[in-house]
């Protein structure tokens, strides 16, 4: 395993600048997410580490050694796509020797078949070695498809949104699986997606991405936490953080220059009394019950804004309640949407 580190890169695609002064460094064995909208360049971005795109401007390094001009198969690293690329001509077996058998990497095959087999019952996927790639499910075959970069001990992987394609319970049983697969292996890891839960339970840190520019980079409790601006403080959480004028909560001490409040619907209470004057007049819109939580959507008074509340008593409002909100850790970000201390 080896470390990743870019520095200055940029990438651009007639007048889009997909990826602009690009600084990142990945120690070996961290499992790095990249999170962002599309169009952000998270695509882009692995394109570059894999060699499948030249950067405009700046290096890419694997393990200490320059690599940006060194074609993708001399760079030593697997990579996954959202899309299943199998060879349906194959067994599942074969799909999973595959990048053994490459030329460029001869492999005995008693070697072979010990890796195939070992890395199949990581994934689960053991029983179905005799079977034609084409004869499985949406699951599986990304399962091999993940398989296929296990087989081999690259210094870096690279995913590209590998769950996305699947269904909610698999998405969730393949994500806690390859987060176990990547600290057994001690392997880097260089992950895309633009899912929040996936970058909140599997990274160790993550970056956030933002037409072209790494906006943010920290562990997932430093992001959700201690956001640098509005931009970010939205990309985690949910519900999504309630973002909402300055102006309509004029009885919270704040600082002068905050043009807008962020509040996450865990950090806002909701009381029936009168008493407090920082407290925010509201009413009840409705009541979301969810498995684990309660989320009460009020309405500001004289106003359009709607919160959301997390209430572990919710169950004890109606709708049309009048009631009053307080708000616990507000975040402040001026005119830009930057962060500003409170
Ligand atoms: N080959 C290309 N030619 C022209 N424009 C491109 C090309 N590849 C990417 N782009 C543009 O560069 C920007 C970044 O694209 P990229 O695919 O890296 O984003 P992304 O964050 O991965 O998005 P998504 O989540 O939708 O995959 C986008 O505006 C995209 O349209």
């Amino acid at each position: 395993m080896a470390e990743l580190r870019l520095t200055n890169v940029g990438k651009r695609f007639g007048a889009i600048q997909a990826v602009d002064s690009l600084h990142l460094d990945i120690p070996s064995g961290e499992f790095f997410v990249l999170l962002g909208p599309s169009g952000a360049g998270k695509t882009t971005t692995l394109r570059l580490v894999a060699g499948l795109e030249q950067p405009d401007a700046g290096n890419v390094y694997i393990g200490g050694r320059e690599v940006t001009a060194h074609a993708p198969a001399l760079r030593d690293v697997a990579f996954v796509f959202q899309q299943y690329s199998l060879y349906p001509h194959l067994s599942v077996f074969d799909n999973l020797a595959f990048p053994l058998r490459s030329p460029l990497r001869p492999t005995p095959e008693r070697e072979v078949r010990r890796k195939v087999e070992e890395v199949a019952h990581m994934l689960r996927i053991h029983d179905k070695l005799k079977n034609p790639a084409t004869k499985l499910s949406g699951g599986q075959m990304q399962r091999v498809a993940i398989g296929r970069a296990l087989v081999r001990s690259p210094s870096i992987y690279l995913m590209d949104e590998p769950l996305s394609s699947l269904d909610a319970k698999l998405r969730n049983d393949l994500r806690l699986e390859l987060k176990r697969i990547q600290q057994d292996l001690g392997a880097t890891m260089l992950y895309v997606t633009h899912d929040q839960i996936e970058a909140m339970t599997m990274a160790t840190r993550i970056g956030v991405l933002d037409a072209g520019v790494l906006v943010q980079v920290g562990t997932p409790q430093q992001i959700y936490e201690d956001p640098r601006s509005s931009h970010v403080a939205a990309r985690l959480g949910s519900p999504r953080i309630n973002l909402f004028p300055r102006a309509l909560v004029p009885g919270v001490a704040g600082p002068q220059q905050a043009v807008t409040v962020g509040v996450r619907a865990e950090h806002l209470r909701i009381h029936r009394d009168a008493s407090n004057t920082a407290h925010r007049d509201a009413r009840v819109k409705r009541i979301e019950r969810l498995s684990d939580q309660h989320l009460v959507h009020v309405g500001l008074d004289d106003s359009d804004q709607e919160l959301i509340v997390s209430a572990p008593g919710g169950d004890s409002f109606a709708p049309d309640d009048a009631v009053r909100v307080e708000l616990m850790r507000p975040l402040w970000f001026d005119a830009e949407g930057q962060r500003i201390a409170a």
